[in-house]
């Protein structure tokens, strides 16, 4: 499958700040790929250098083949782009906007168009400075919708909007979904787990991860273990074991490369007289922090378990 959007050891400073430090990215065709991270990772600085807002300070992009340094005009035909803080002809009623972009877009599809009003509600005579919030973004997005780009990239586009408007902007998006590819940044780890196919991380400029949202949420797990004995210190901790702690006789820890047949083997010769052990799946919530809070995302190879980190609880 082709890569709609290539990252290689892409990089971006602002002064001394580095808001990129060699991030390596694909997103496949027809994926809906959300890239995550704490305010300030460089979620924004990514999205606008694909947008060649920003140029890169080294390293490459490009975007459905062209590099982001030459994307201008007539690549925006196949590209949708809605940021969080859209800026918008204030002065022009919604059905100006349309008549308005409509005739930049080769592609545009008045029946879409139409349908995209009515499934927003989008009060055609309003002028948008009159608009709120909400009603803005689905202007926004109808606007990107109407011409069926090639690729929709959204920054934010859910933050600070109500449940039902979010649920609207989703289904508006999904059913363009399987014509199109989507990549958009967001903050709620609930909301995009529900209808994303791949999931980026990233951290102080770095993708710390970045997979199918399926094995992601196959790999990791919460494992406690009720030993008949209290807990050994210090205790060897293979490296891929997350937020490992332990009170009294039970320990429990992420396991961040869990496949079950393997894992039970690993338990059971680490736990030979274990009472109990529980494997419970987790929320890309629950996931992300404990990423967030270890600094550490990807499996680990087996060997390197070798130098077992010690349990200091
Ligand atoms: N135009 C700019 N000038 C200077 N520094 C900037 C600029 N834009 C971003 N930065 C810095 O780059 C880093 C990454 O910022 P960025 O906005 O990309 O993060 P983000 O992940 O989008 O954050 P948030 O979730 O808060 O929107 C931050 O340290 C930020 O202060």
């Amino acid at each position: 499958m082709n890569a709609v959007i290539h990252t290689h050891a892409l990089a971006r400073n602002f002064g001394r700040t580095v808001a990129l430090a060699g991030v390596d990215l694909d997103v496949p065709e027809g994926a809906i790929y959300a890239l995550v991270g704490a305010n300030g990772a460089g979620k924004t600085t990514l999205i606008k250098v694909l947008m060649n807002i920003f140029q890169p300070s080294s390293g490459s992009a490009t975007v459905l083949g062209v590099d982001s340094r030459l994307i201008a005009g007539k690549h925006f035909t196949k590209i949708g782009y809605v940021s969080e803080n859209q800026e918008m002809p204030e002065w022009m009623t919604v059905r100006g906007l349309l008549d308005y972009y409509r005739n930049f877009y080769p592609e545009w599809d008045t029946a879409l168009e139409q349908q995209l009003i009515r499934q927003f509600n989008l009060p055609l005579d309003r002028k948008l400075k009159h608009m709120s919030r909400g009603q803005r973004m689905k202007a926004a997005f109808a606007s990107s919708l109407a011409y069926r780009p090639s690729l929709i990239v959204l920054d934010e586009p859910l933050s600070g909007l109500d449940p039902l408007v979010r649920d609207e902007l989703i289904d508006g998006l999904l059913e363009r979904a399987p014509e199109t590819t989507v990549f958009l940044s967001s903050h709620d780890l609930a909301e995009i787990e529900g209808f994303s196919s791949h999931v980026g991380y990233l951290e102080n400029g770095r993708l710390l991860f970045s997979e199918e949202m399926t094995s992601l949420t196959a790999r990791f797990r919460e494992v406690t273990v009720t030993l008949a004995e209290p807990v050994p210190r210090p205790f060897p901790v293979p490296p891929h074991w997350l937020q490992c702690e332990s009170v009294d006789r039970v320990l429990r820890f992420v396991h961040s490369r869990y496949e079950p047949a393997a894992a039970q083997q690993e338990l059971a010769a680490m736990f030979p007289g274990a009472r109990d052990i529980a494997v419970e799946p987790m929320s890309l919530r629950a996931i992300f922090l404990a990423v967030a809070k270890s600094g550490r995302a990807q499996p680990v190879p087996v060997a390197v378990a070798a130098e077992p980190r010690e349990l200091n609880v």
